[in-house]
């Protein structure tokens, strides 16, 4: 295998789709922000205020509760603006990027984006509102391979981008090792768990 197709997104032929995990919400329950300071997902300022729900995938079959998927909402406001009256591309980057990772903690613990695509394929007006849906397609190992599209004003509305990602799953060290301080303190971690952590 080559470097590149090591690396690619395409989903490897091995990969397997797991069940939500019995604890994660179910289908239609809210997913809650994974870190009160986050600005994807958290209600805090300068933030991008996704809501994010818990879909039904129906998959190839079409057999209801099969699969793993996520519905979210964003309001496009005007400090998301980049050309004249139109989103910025990096808002909607960070808008797939939120509701793609909030596929795999559905399944498993904590993720992480390693790669992200994005097709911007039609401009985003500010004070719309974009629809974005999720899906698990693929695991292997610690990689988690996810997809997602995002519509304008409706679930059904306009297609206005789409997007694959990577995602590698990393345990509380990655956090513990890499994250300042006060951040981790402020979400319960004791400061000896934080030195212990960077050895
Ligand atoms: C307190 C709780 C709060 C919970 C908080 C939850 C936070 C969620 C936040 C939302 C999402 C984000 O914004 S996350 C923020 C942005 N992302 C990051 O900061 C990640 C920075 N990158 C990293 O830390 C690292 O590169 C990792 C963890 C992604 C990978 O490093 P690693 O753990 O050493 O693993 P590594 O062996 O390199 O890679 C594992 C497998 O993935 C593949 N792989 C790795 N990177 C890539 C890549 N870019 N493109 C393709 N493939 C890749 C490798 O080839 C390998 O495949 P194979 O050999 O197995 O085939």
């Amino acid at each position: 295998m080559t470097q590149a197709s090591a690396r690619s997104l395409d989903v490897p032929a091995d990969a397997t789709i797991p069940s939500r995990h019995p604890k994660a919400p179910g289908v239609g329950e809210r997913i809650p922000p994974h870190n009160p300071a986050c600005r994807g997902c958290a209600d805090v300022p300068g933030g991008i205020h996704m809501e994010s729900w818990v879909d039904d995938d129906r998959g190839e079959g079409g057999d209801p509760g099969v699969g793993v998927a996520v519905r979210s909402r964003m309001a496009v406001t005007d400090d998301m603006q980049g050309g004249p009256g139109l989103i910025h591309g990096g808002y909607l980057m960070a808008a797939f990027d939120e509701c793609l990772g909030s596929v795999a903690p559905l399944v498993t613990r904590s993720c992480v984006t390693a790669r992200l695509e994005t097709d911007f394929r039609a401009p985003v007006p500010v004070g719309t509102t974009l629809w974005l849906r999720a899906r698990l397609d693929g695991v292997l190992r610690r990689k988690y391979f996810v997809s997602a599209e995002a519509r304008l004003d409706s679930e059904d509305g306009p297609l206005v981008g789409t997007a694959r990602a990577l995602f590698v799953q990393v345990d509380l060290q990655h956090f513990l090792r890499h994250g300042r301080a006060e951040d981790l303190e402020a979400i319960g971690a004791s400061a000896e768990q934080i030195r212990a952590a960077r050895g």
